[in-house]
């Protein structure tokens, strides 16, 4: 890999807090960079970016929206380019007051003859918007006549970009802070800006990218340092576990033994599911422990896995697991994938256990009855917690203080727990109990559908149980995971469409599309020789 690809894929695992960025900032400013060459370079950037999506004469007339700080900055020299470049461009401005460098650039654009306007309408036939009325600088929610304008563009249709991040979102929760801007797309500058990965901003960011203005590697090391660094899910990150090496020299056994624990007779497709999942991972041997009455359904579905019929209460659930099942001979344990909450004894039989441990749906549902964090304690295997908002709320009732943040919330959970938790969501986040955090920044809707989190489970220890046979680190896989599920769902959308992914289709593509993680794998690996 060249030291530029080398610094591609570190720059874009970052993701940075408001603070942070302005640290990081500041070190460049320390260092002698001017402001005004930055935000000349940065703009510049942002200038090519937009002129590349909307060239003219397809768009004549752009209408820019200008901040007092320097994200307004960024906007005016943006409409200085694109005035330059033929555009008719026109500017809101509706703060009267704004910092120096904003005010020189507004002089001169002004002095070109380009028209400034303090109220929106006559932007509102504009083909296109850019914005630059906040970035990372918002400190207060926007009110009074600034948010009636922005509430007034967002009922317009014409394309809208924001530059940084769509105004009006908090720079790191993602929270609207009054109001804010709907883009349809967000070039994000220097470092990825945590909010734009929190569900809540999603609405507003659009198609985000990352503008590149070479922020030098030492200086974001130096801000950052190991405390609790928050990342990106890459496809380079995903792709350093993908596909898992497979020697020669080996037998099944010696490529994970996986025990599923899962399924009642009022759901019986989220074993199946689950089970499909499991062996999309290429799981060595697969055991699935059902209740009885499942058994016959499961064989005939699974053929190549071990079924184990359990014996049942009336309700249809696993009362209990038989004799046979010697829980220390599995390499990891997956539990809880339509359950019911009638299988309990189960969840506190495999808790007790020194075997990794993969916890879902009812089985998230009874730990969270025996007590999420006192249960935890008693634990030295790793565990995984794999909760949507829901029962993550149901985990950790304290988190509830922290609605608008849960990153912050999923971190504190996880440092608290011991548990390594993957909180399934739109932009599912994996938090470790060193106080790390990933997110995935890329997926799909047509995962919001019943059963692609079974099937998810089922992946995710299926892996899991390969690593730990493998004596390879478990950690990374779940973000493998999560990421792998999400590119099968976009891949199988694409052809589908979001609205014609099922549960069953999602694992048959968890397959269709490992061919292209091998081939981009060995791209990678050719690139750094
Ligand atoms: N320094 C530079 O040349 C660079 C600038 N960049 C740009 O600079 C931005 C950060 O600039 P700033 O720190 O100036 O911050 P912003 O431009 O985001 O906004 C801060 C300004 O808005 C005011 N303000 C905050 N909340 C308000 C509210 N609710 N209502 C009215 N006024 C409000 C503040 O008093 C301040 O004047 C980044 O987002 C980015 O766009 C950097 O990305 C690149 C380098
Ligand atoms: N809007 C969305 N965009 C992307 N992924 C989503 C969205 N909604 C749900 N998902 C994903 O779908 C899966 C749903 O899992 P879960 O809630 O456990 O459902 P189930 O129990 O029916 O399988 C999770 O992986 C979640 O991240
Ligand atoms: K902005």
């Amino acid at each position: 890999m060249t030291p530029q690809q080398n610094r591609q894929h570190q720059i874009h695992q970052v993701i940075v807090t408001s603070a942070q960025m302005s640290a990081i900032e500041g070190r460049l400013f320390a260092a002698g960079m001017p402001v005004a060459a930055l935000m000349e370079k940065v703009a510049q950037a942002v200038f090519q970016r937009v002129v590349a999506l909307y060239p003219r004469p397809r768009v004549r007339r752009v209408g820019v929206l200008v901040g007092p700080g320097h994200n307004g900055g960024d906007a005016l020299v943006v409409a200085r380019e694109l005035h330059f470049a033929g555009y008719e461009v026109r500017i809101y401005r509706p703060l009267a007051k704004s910092k120096e460098l904003t005010g020189q650039h507004g002089e001169y654009v002004a002095s070109l003859g380009v028209e400034f306007f303090d109220q929106i309408e006559p932007l509102l036939d504009c083909d296109l918007i850019v914005d630059g009325l906040f970035g990372f600088g918002l400190e207060r929610s926007i009110s009074g006549e600034l948010a009636q304008g922005i509430d007034r563009l967002n009922e317009q249709s014409q394309p809208v970009i924001s530059i940084d991040l769509p105004s009006g979102l908090h720079t790191d929760t993602g929270a609207v802070l009054g109001t804010a801007i709907q883009a349809n797309h967000t070039f994000c500058l220097g470092l990825w800006k945590l909010g734009l990965f929190h569900d809540q901003a999603l609405a507003y960011v659009g198609k985000a990218e990352l503008i590149d203005f070479d922020i030098p590697v030492k200086d974001i090391q130096v801000v950052l340092g190991d405390r609790n660094p928050i990342h990106r899910i890459t496809s380079a990150v995903a792709l350093a576990h993908l596909p898992l090496p497979r020697p020669q020299l080996t037998h099944k056994y010696k490529e994970g033994h996986l025990l599923a624990i899962c399924g009642s007779q009022r759901y019986m497709g989220a074993a199946l599911l689950c089970g499909l999942g499991a062996k999309a991972s290429g799981v060595g041997m697969l055991t699935i422990a059902v209740p009885k009455s499942l058994k016959p359904y499961m064989s005939q579905q699974l053929a190549d896995a071990l079924i184990v019929g359990c014996p049942e209460t009336a309700s249809g659930a696993i009362a209990d697991l038989p004799d046979s099942i010697d829980l220390s001979s599995f390499d990891a344990i997956a539990c809880g994938c339509g359950l019911t909450l009638d299988g309990m004894e189960v969840v506190q039989a495999v808790l007790d256990s020194d075997r990794p441990l993969i916890l879902d749906a009812d089985g998230l549902n009874a730990l969270a009855q025996l007590g999420t964090i006192p249960t935890l304690s008693q634990r030295a295997a790793f565990t995984l917690l794999t909760p949507h908002p829901g029962e993550f709320k149901r985990l950790f009732p304290n988190a509830q203080d922290e609605a608008e943040d849960l990153v912050r919330a999923l971190r504190r959970a996880s440092e608290q727990s011991g548990a390594v938790v993957m909180l399934k969501q739109a932009r599912t986040a994996i938090g470790y109990p060193d106080g790390s955090v990933w997110i995935n920044p890329e997926s799909t809707p047509a995962l919001a559908r019943g059963g692609s989190g079974d099937v998810l489970t089922g992946l995710s220890s299926g892996l899991m149980a390969q690593a730990i046979a493998r004596k390879l680190p478990v950690e990374p896989l779940v973000q493998t995971a999560v990421w792998w599920h999400a590119q099968a769902a976009i891949s199988a959308a694409g052809v589908r469409t979001e609205l014609g992914v099922d549960a069953v289709m999602l694992s048959e593509y968890l397959l269709r599309v490992l061919p292209e993680f091998v081939r981009s794998g060995n791209d990678l690996e050719r690139r750094s020789e």
